[in-house]
C-alpha cells in the first residue's frame, strides 16, 4: 500500500542537504543524481553493556576499536578489532558513531538494515530503542517460532513472503502506518512492543522470544533549493529542479531485534522457543558464512536464505543491494564468556561480508502510478482468488455460518443427552433421589450398596456413552472454534484489502487529478499553512 500523505516531520536536528539546517522543520531531501553504488564491508559495531550484580566485574578490555579478553580456561588472549566497540549505557553516542550515517544514507535512497545480534540479556533490546527514533511509513513485525505476526494487527499471524520484480522479497498483509510526527512512531512502537513475545528466562527477566522487524519506507524527491525559505518558495511556485524534478526514490530502513541466543532453558516453552530462535540464528551464520565465502569474485553458490523466514526477509539486505550494520552486543560477565566470544566471532564474520550497496530505485511519476497500478491489479487479484478459493464469497461464508449453526445445534444435543444420562446415572447409583420445588432432581442418598449387579452393568455403559459423547461434543466445539477463527481471520483479511484497494485508488486518482503532475509537491518535512490550502 502506498503513502497516504507524504508530510513527514523527524524530531531531529538534522541539517538539511546544504548544511542550511531549519532544526524546527527539518527537510531531509537527497540530491538525487544518477544511480550510484556504494562498496564498503559491513559496518561492525561491539557492544558491552555494564555488569549486573550477580556478574561481579567487566572480563573485557575496551579501547578504541579494539576488545580484549585474558581466556581464563585456554590461558590465552582473545583480541578483536570492529569498527566501534562501546562500554556502558550511552546510547546517543552509540547511535551517533554507528547508526546514525546509516540512518541518512537510507534518507538518501539506499536500503539500510541496522541488526542487533547477542546472547539472551545482553542488551540487544536497549541498544535499539534508541534507534527507533525515525519515522515514515512503519511497519512492525515479530517472527515468533517461525510464524510471522503483525505486531501492529496482532490477530492478523501466518503473515506469507512474498517476492516480485517490483517490490523485492515482502511480507504480506502487513499492516503499513502513515506517520507524521515523532510520537505517532513512538506510539506505534510502544503498541507493537506490547504485542511481542516476552518471557522470563533462566537469564532474563523479560526475555525477548521472538525476532522484530521494524520497518520504514522512505520515500524522496529531489528538488532544486535546500533552504527552508526558499524551499518553500519552491514549494507554491512549483519549481522544482528540472533535471530529475519527477524522479522519487523509495528506500526502506529495518531495524531488527534479534531474539537472544541461549544454551539451554529449564521451562519447556521456552527450550521450545529456545529452539527456533537457536535455528534460526544459526541459519543466518550460515548464510553469512557463505556470503563471506563468497565475497568477491567467486559465483555465490547456494544460498540457504529460505531455510528460516529471518533470512528469507533479509534476502535483500544481505546480498549486498542495501547498507548494513550490525550491532553486537555481549555481557560483561566472566560466566558468559563463552557466548560472548561465539558473539564476537560472528561480528568477525559479518564483518568480512562486501556490500555494494544500490540507490537506482529511481521512479518518475508513470513509473510510479504504473506501480500503483500494479498494486492495484495484484490486490484485485487476490480479492478474486479469496472469493475463488479461499472461502471468502458471499455464498461460502453463508455455508460457513451455515455449519456453525448445524453443529452448535448437534453440540446442543449432545449436551442434552449428557445432561439426561448423567441424571440417569445418579439415579441408578444414589437410589434416592427427590425432585425439588424447581423441578431439578436432587441426591438426597449416596447408598452404592443398595446397587444391584444388572445396575452397575448400565451404569458402566452409560457412562461410557458419556464418555464418548463428551468427547464427540468437546470435538465438534474445536472444529467450531476453528472454524469461527478462520471466519474471523478471512473478514480481516478481505477488510484490509477492500482498504487497501480503496486508498491505492484514491492515491492514483489524486495522482491524476493533479496536472500538471510535474508541479505534484512533494516534500519531506512538514509543510507550511499557506501551501497546504494551495494544495
Ligand atoms: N548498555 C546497557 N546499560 C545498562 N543496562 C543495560 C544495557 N544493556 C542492557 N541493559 C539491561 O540489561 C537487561 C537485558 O537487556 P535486554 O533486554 O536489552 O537484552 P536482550 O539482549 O535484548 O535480551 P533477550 O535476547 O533475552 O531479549 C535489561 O534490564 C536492560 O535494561
Amino acid at each position: 500500500m502506498y503513502s497516504r500523505q507524504r508530510t513527514i516531520s523527524t524530531h531531529s536536528n538534522s541539517s538539511n542537504g546544504n548544511g542550511n539546517g531549519n532544526s524546527a522543520r527539518p527537510v531531509l531531501v537527497p540530491k538525487l543524481q544518477q544511480p550510484v553504488t556504494l562498496s564498503e564491508s559491513v559496518q561492525v559495531t561491539v557492544r558491552c553493556r555494564p555488569p549486573k550484580k550477580d556478574e561481579l566485574n567487566n572480563c573485557w578490555n575496551l579501547s578504541n576499536n579494539k576488545i580484549s579478553s585474558e581466556d581464563p580456561k585456554l590461558k590465552k588472549q582473545h583480541q578483536f578489532t570492529f569498527d566501534n566497540v562501546f562500554y556502558g549505557s550511552n546510547n546517543a553516542e552509540l547511535y551517533s558513531k554507528s547508526v546514525e550515517r546509516l540512518i541518512n544514507q537510507a534518507m538518501e535512497g539506499f536500503n539500510a538494515t541496522v541488526f542487533a545480534y547477542g546472547q539472551t540479556a545482553s542488551g540487544k533490546t536497549f541498544t535499539m530503542a534508541v534507534t527507533r527514533e525515525f519515522l515514515l511509513r512503519v511497519s512492525y513485525l515479530e517472527i515468533y517460532n517461525e510464524s510471522i505476526r503483525d505486531l501492529l494487527n496482532p490477530s492478523n499471524t501466518n503473515l506469507k513472503i512474498q517476492q516480485d520484480k517490483i517490490r523485492g522479497v515482502y511480507v504480506t498483509p502487513l499492516t503499513e502506518e502513515v506517520v507524521t510526527s515523532p510520537q505517532d512512531v513512538l506510539n506505534i512502537i510502544s503498541q507493537g512492543e506490547a504485542n511481542r513475545h516476552i518471557s522470563s528466562t533462566d537469564y532474563n527477566l523479560h526475555s525477548s522470544r521472538s525476532h522484530t522487524l521494524f520497518q520504514m519506507i522512505i520515500e524522496s524527491r529531489e528538488k532544486t533549493n535546500s533552504t527552508s525559505t526558499t524551499y518553500r518558495r519552491t514549494l507554491t511556485q512549483s519549481g522544482y529542479g528540472v533535471k530529475s524534478k519527477d524522479r522519487v526514490k523509495i528506500s526502506q530502513l529495518n531495524l531488527i531485534d534479534l531474539a537472544g541466543s541461549e544454551k539451554a532453558a529449564s521451562n519447556e516453552d521456552r527450550r521450545k522457543e529456545g529452539s527456533y530462535i537457536n535455528k534460526s540464528l544459526l541459519t543466518l551464520g550460515t548464510v553469512i558464512s557463505k556470503l563471506t565465502e563468497t565475497s568477491g569474485n567467486k559465483s555465490p553458490g547456494h544460498i540457504p536464505f529460505r531455510d528460516s523466514k529471518l533470512t528469507r526477509i533479509l534476502q535483500t539486505a544481505l546480498t549486498g543491494l542495501a547498507k548494513v550494520a550490525v550491532i553486537c552486543t555481549i555481557s560483561p560477565a566472566l560466566q558468559s564468556i563463552e557466548e560472548s566470544l561465539n558473539t564476537l566471532k560472528f561480528a568477525t564474520r559479518v564483518k568480512k561480508i562486501s556490500i555494494h550497496a544500490k540507490n537506482d530505485d529511481v521512479m518518475d511519476d508513470k513509473a510510479l502510478i504504473q506501480k500503483y497500478r500494479n498494486e492495484i491489479l495484484q490486490l484485485k487479484t487476490k480479492l478474486k482468488e479469496q472469493e475463488d478459493n479461499g472461502g471468502l464469497s458471499q455464498n461460502e461464508r453463508r455455508d460457513h455460518e451455515q455449519t456453525l449453526k448445524q453443529m452448535r445445534g448437534v453440540r446442543d444435543t449432545l449436551k442434552e443427552r449428557i445432561d439426561q444420562l448423567t441424571k440417569l446415572i445418579l439415579t441408578s447409583a444414589s437410589v434416592v433421589v427427590q425432585q425439588n420445588d424447581q423441578d431439578d432432581i436432587v441426591i438426597v442418598e449416596a447408598n452404592p450398596s443398595h446397587i444391584k449387579k444388572e445396575q452397575i452393568a448400565v451404569i458402566y455403559q452409560l457412562e461410557q456413552q458419556v464418555k464418548k459423547l463428551s468427547t464427540e461434543s468437546h470435538q465438534k466445539d474445536e472444529r467450531i472454534q476453528q472454524l469461527e477463527h478462520q471466519l474471523r481471520l478471512q473478514s480481516a483479511i478481505s477488510a484490509q484489502l477492500e482498504t487497501a484497494l480503496s486508498i491505492t485508488k484514491a492515491e492514483l486518482e489524486v495522482n491524476q487529478l493533479k496536472t500538471p503532475i510535474s508541479e505534484r509537491k512533494y516534500y519531506l518535512g512538514s509543510p507550511p499553512q499557506e501551501e497546504e490550502s494551495s494544495f
